[in-house]
């Protein structure tokens, strides 16, 4: 990887989630989605991106020495008990780097087009990139207590956040040094009034959260294959 022209972005995928509502028998990384797994996947679409002169997984820390035979050109780190602090546990041995995009391993059908999309923002000048996609269904407020629809919402400039998101070193470890709360690395970088830049993001780089989901995926992989 040393000899890539495209040096100085590091990949950062966190993959110690548990998985619990995929429901599945073992960590979600480590499920098989047709002959490889959602980390092998992810790290392999990582690489095909010719974007990374690194990549670090975080796993559970009983997978580590598992993960390490599966991903041997990665480097691998164990995670937390939330993503916030496997991304932080990611990051701390990060050492010197201009980017890093941080790539849920969830998202294993990600092409590798996406990855250069959004290093390529951060080239030109983007402190935080985030690939996004309209949101097609309408949308509704209700009230949770009484399930009753209180407004619809404009959805024109709603948009479905993906990953990989893409930071430049410097406000990445600024954000992740508060101690604020938000569901994605981004929204620590917005809580400290930085610009976040969109990029067009990509339907195949859903993220396997239900076991919808991975059905969804295992037949997407079964149709190229056979394509
Ligand atoms: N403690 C955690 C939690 C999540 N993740 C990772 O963050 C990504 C997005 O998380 P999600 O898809 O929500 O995974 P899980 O936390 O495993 O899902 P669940 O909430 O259903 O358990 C995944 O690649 C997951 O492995 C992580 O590295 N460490
Ligand atoms: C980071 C993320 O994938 C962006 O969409 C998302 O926020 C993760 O959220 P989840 O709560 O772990 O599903």
């Amino acid at each position: 990887m040393s000899s890539n022209p495209r040096t100085g972005t590091v990949a950062l995928i966190p993959a110690a989630g548990m998985g619990t509502r995929l429901g599945e028998d073992q960590p979600k990384a480590f499920v098989d989605l047709g002959g490889t797994t959602i980390l092998e996947r992810s790290v392999d679409s990582a690489l095909r991106s010719s974007v990374f002169s690194r990549v670090i997984v975080v796993v559970p820390e009983d997978m580590v020495e598992h993960a390490r035979e599966l991903v041997p050109e990665a480097e691998v780190v164990a995670g937390g008990a939330e993503r916030s602090d496997s991304v932080r546990a990611g990051l701390a041995v990060i050492g010197a780097a201009e980017r890093v995009l941080i790539h849920d391993a969830a998202r294993a059908l990600t092409p590798p087009d996406l990855f250069v999309r959004v290093d390529d923002e951060l080239r030109n000048g983007a402190t935080a990139v985030v690939p996004v996609l309209p949101v097609v269904d309408t949308l509704k407020r209700v009230d949770t207590v009484d399930h009753e629809v209180i407004e619809t919402v404009d959805r024109a400039k709603l948009r479905a956040v993906q990953t990989p998101q893409g930071f430049t070193h410097t406000a990445l470890q600024l954000a992740h040094a508060e101690s604020g709360d938000a569901t994605d690395d981004a929204g620590l970088v917005e809580a400290l009034g930085s610009r976040v830049q969109t990029v067009h993001g990509d339907q195949y780089a859903f993220k396997i959260t239900t076991a919808f989901d991975l059905r969804i995926a295992r037949l997407l992989l079964a149709d190229e294959a056979t394509s």
